[in-house]
């Protein structure tokens, strides 16, 4: 089936899928029909309804592999995937499946299950239960031969029952899967052939190997059933899955360690009944003190206990008298003490597991305190650094989140970062409706800071190196003073980009300054990123540059306009989680301190806002804001003037006057340019949607017609060059 005909949207909050990682959605239970009349039946769904069937495997298209879609803007952040696979269902199941198309006719179904799947996994916990009835059942009976007479028809049934489960078992694992080269194969007649040419199924043949009939000449007798323990590989393959997926790794373990100490408590306890019944120890009752009262059930607690007594090293036992006994002894104590040896690393490991986390970030906060107290830092310091401490451990209980994901690859990184970071990026508005890769690159390159009450973040005039995302926590826009709060910052808001766009109000040479101080109100948890990363990943995405750059624009505009304007115009639209103050600050406080003198410009007129972007020699961003390059050329002019300026008054408003125009000019100017960027980048997209849409509803003709010209599909390539 081709993989677009085996998409399937998921709708709700992770939005759909895209078309390239849809046919990646199939499901587990892979279920085939080669009927021409369900084909159809099924385009009819799709074309109604735009919803995939839940199965996939449809044999009597073509195979063809997907393609992935053409590359485009579209909120990523509705379905963060960076790597083409969908694993927002199913843990780690692999969900590409492809098969091998093959005509037949007549409506056949047929099922082919993913070995990754969950299906799988929940069919291996089944069997596993079989076979733990198996291991602890049958040598019990074996040594407890008095049950059976009483219980016969029950131990039947439930024998039969595990058998049946075996035998289901070996079906099952005809329809399952497997990865060639990489690939989902659901090939039946592959499927068959690769069991029936593996070890596994010489050994599930083996597990069911009728030995029952000898039940006929010998008489009921369950050790005849002990192949059926040779499935044990099937259990270890649950309990390693379990290990892996679960969340509780320890917890799993441990329990896993206790089951696995009563097993062999429970088989040597079996062991001591059956040499003991066949008059092995050479005194009646040197374990059973009441032999001849003592029930099955008393006798057998009996024995277990005897054994958990040797087998743990607690000793205590009844003292051996014949020399039998002695040597059973002798061997069982051996036999304890390596047992509880290996129990014991085991022990040790799960609890140094558990706390490895804790000690950690003990010994960072350990060497911390050291470093404080030979350098004498002043305690209140000292304090503050703990309680830092305090609020990471309670709040992420791991020092460093970054080095817990370090082995991953970069792209599953990124996807793991969207997703645990979503609800902060999705708000944060340089994010949105961006290309997927833009914001691959970008959340990888971010990092997590905490920030203590009262920390700066930053200081007005201060040479901007980072852009910060507030992901938890609130902040402080502050005017000079450090009192005037012009704006309060919280989740999902950004600030620091205008110096590292290097659009500062004060002149296209200090652009890179600080506009404001920020300051930290309680704890603050951020995401840094710094301008080297920012400008990297620029480099390679213009689109979002031009659209970065526009958004700065408009702040930078509103930041200069709010005080003014007393409260913002809807800047917490543009920016959620900005809460805007009444703060009152005149424009010229929005303006750094004075700066250096600078030549006077040599220009007759001023260059084109293009030439100034593409001038710039520092970076193709660098745009002078418009207030911030009059007041420069203000300051130049003045300063080119010399006392002539000052002392003729004026001219002086003329000047002024002309000067305010000319920024206004330069103004508009900037603000036709970024219109005119927009709305190309919008256009472009726009058309690479229409082409897709076109694309799509050439396929699905081409599915209906039932044959593909190669001619239209040349077509589609021209139309799609020519769009690009
Ligand atoms: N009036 C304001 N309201 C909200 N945020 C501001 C205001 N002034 C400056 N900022 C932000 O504070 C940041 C300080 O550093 P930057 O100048 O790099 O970028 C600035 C903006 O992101």
């Amino acid at each position: 089936m081709t993989c677009r005909l085996g998409s399937r949207r998921l709708g709700g909050s992770r939005g759909s899928l895209q078309p390239g990682t849809a046919c990646s959605a199939a499901s587990e239970l892979d279920l085939s029909s080669r009927s021409r009349r369900s084909h159809k039946a099924r385009l009819k769904l799709l074309g109604a309804s735009g919803e995939a069937p839940l199965l996939s495997g449809w044999r009597s298209t073509p195979h063809t592999p997907a393609t992935p879609a053409p590359h485009q803007s579209h909120n990523h952040l509705a379905t963060p995937h960076c790597n083409g696979t969908d694993s927002s269902r199913g843990g780690l199941r692999r969900r590409s499946t492809y098969t091998s198309g093959r005509l037949r006719s007549g409506p056949h179904w047929s099922f082919v299950f993913d070995p990754a799947g969950r299906l799988c996994y929940y069919w291996s916990m089944v069997v596993s239960l079989a076979f733990l009835y198996n291991l602890w059942v049958i040598v019990y009976r074996f040594a407890f031969q008095e049950i059976n007479g009483e219980t016969l028809i029950v131990w039947f049934c439930l024998d039969y029952f595990s058998d049946f489960l075996y035998l289901a078992d070996i079906l099952f694992h005809f329809r399952t899967g497997y990865l060639e080269d990489g690939v989902l194969q659901t090939d039946a007649a592959k499927l068959r052939a690769h069991y029936m040419n593996s070890t596994t199924f010489y050994i599930d043949c083996l597990c069911l190997l009728p030995l029952d009939f000898l039940y006929l000449s010998i008489g009921f007798n369950s050790i005849l059933r002990s192949f059926r323990l040779v499935k044990i590989y099937r259990f270890w393959a649950f309990m390693d899955r379990t290990e892996r997926h679960t969340n509780y790794p320890n917890l799993f373990r441990s329990t896993s360690l206790i089951h696995y100490l009563l097993v062999i408590f429970h088989w040597n306890g079996c062991l001591y009944h059956i040499i003991y019944k066949n008059n092995g120890f050479g005194s009646k009752n040197w374990v059973y003190h009441d032999t001849e009262t003592a029930d099955v059930v008393k006798q057998y607690l009996q024995s277990y206990y005897w054994c958990t007594l040797a087998l743990t090293t607690i000793g205590d036992l009844p003292r051996p008298r014949s020399k039998g006994e002695y040597v059973f002894v002798i061997a069982q104590l051996l036999f304890g003490l390596l047992l509880f040896a290996t129990v014991l690393g085991h022990v040790a490991n799960i609890v140094t597991s558990v706390s490895t986390a804790r000690k950690e970030f003990q010994a960072k906060l350990d060497g911390v305190k050291t470093y404080m107290r030979m350098r004498r830092v002043p305690t209140h310091l000292q304090v503050k650094v703990i309680k830092w401490f305090d609020y990471l451990w309670l709040t992420q209980k791991c020092s460093d989140e970054e080095k817990a994901v370090s082995c991953l690859p970069d792209k599953l990184k990124a996807e793991i970062a969207i997703n645990v970071h979503l609800d902060t990026l999705k708000r944060v508005e340089i994010f949105q409706n961006t290309e997927a890769g833009f914001l691959c690159e970008l959340v990888l390159r971010l990092r997590p800071v905490l920030f203590s009450p009262g920390d700066y973040i930053c200081r007005k005039g201060e040479v901007g190196k980072e852009m910060y995302i507030v992901n938890r926590g609130k902040l402080q826009v502050v005017g000079d003073n450090g009192k005037t709060v012009l704006a309060t910052l919280k989740a999902g808001s950004y600030f620091g980009e205008i110096s590292i766009l290097n659009m500062g109000t004060a002149g296209k040479q200090l652009g890179n300054r600080r506009t404001a101080s920020v300051r930290s109100v309680g704890y603050s948890d951020l995401f840094v990123l710094s301008k080297k990363d920012m400008w990297d990943v620029l480099k390679e995405y213009p689109a979002a540059r031009v659209r970065l750059e526009s958004i700065a624009v408009k702040r930078l505009e509103k930041y200069k306009k709010a005080p003014l304007e007393k409260v913002a115009m809807g800047r917490c639209q543009s920016t959620p989680g900005l809460v805007e103050t009444s703060g009152r600050v005149p424009i010229e406080d929005m303006q750094l301190p004075p700066a250096p003198i600078l030549p006077p410009i040599q220009s007759t007129h001023p260059p084109s806002y293009r030439d100034q972007l593409y001038s710039s020699s520092v970076s193709p961003l660098r745009v002078a804001s418009p207030v911030a390059s009059c007041a420069s050329s203000a300051r130049s002019s003045a300063a080119g003037g010399g006392s002539v300026a000052a002392s003729i008054v004026a001219p002086r408003v003329l000047l002024d006057s002309h000067e305010v125009l000319e920024c206004e000019i330069k103004r508009l100017r900037e603000r036709l340019y970024t219109v005119e960027t927009e709305n190309a980048a919008m256009s472009a997209k726009l058309s690479q949607q229409q082409w897709e849409v076109d694309q799509r509803l050439q396929e699905i003709e081409m599915q209906i017609c039932g044959g593909s010209s190669l001619s239209s599909q040349e077509d589609n390539e021209r139309n799609r060059e020519s769009i690009i």
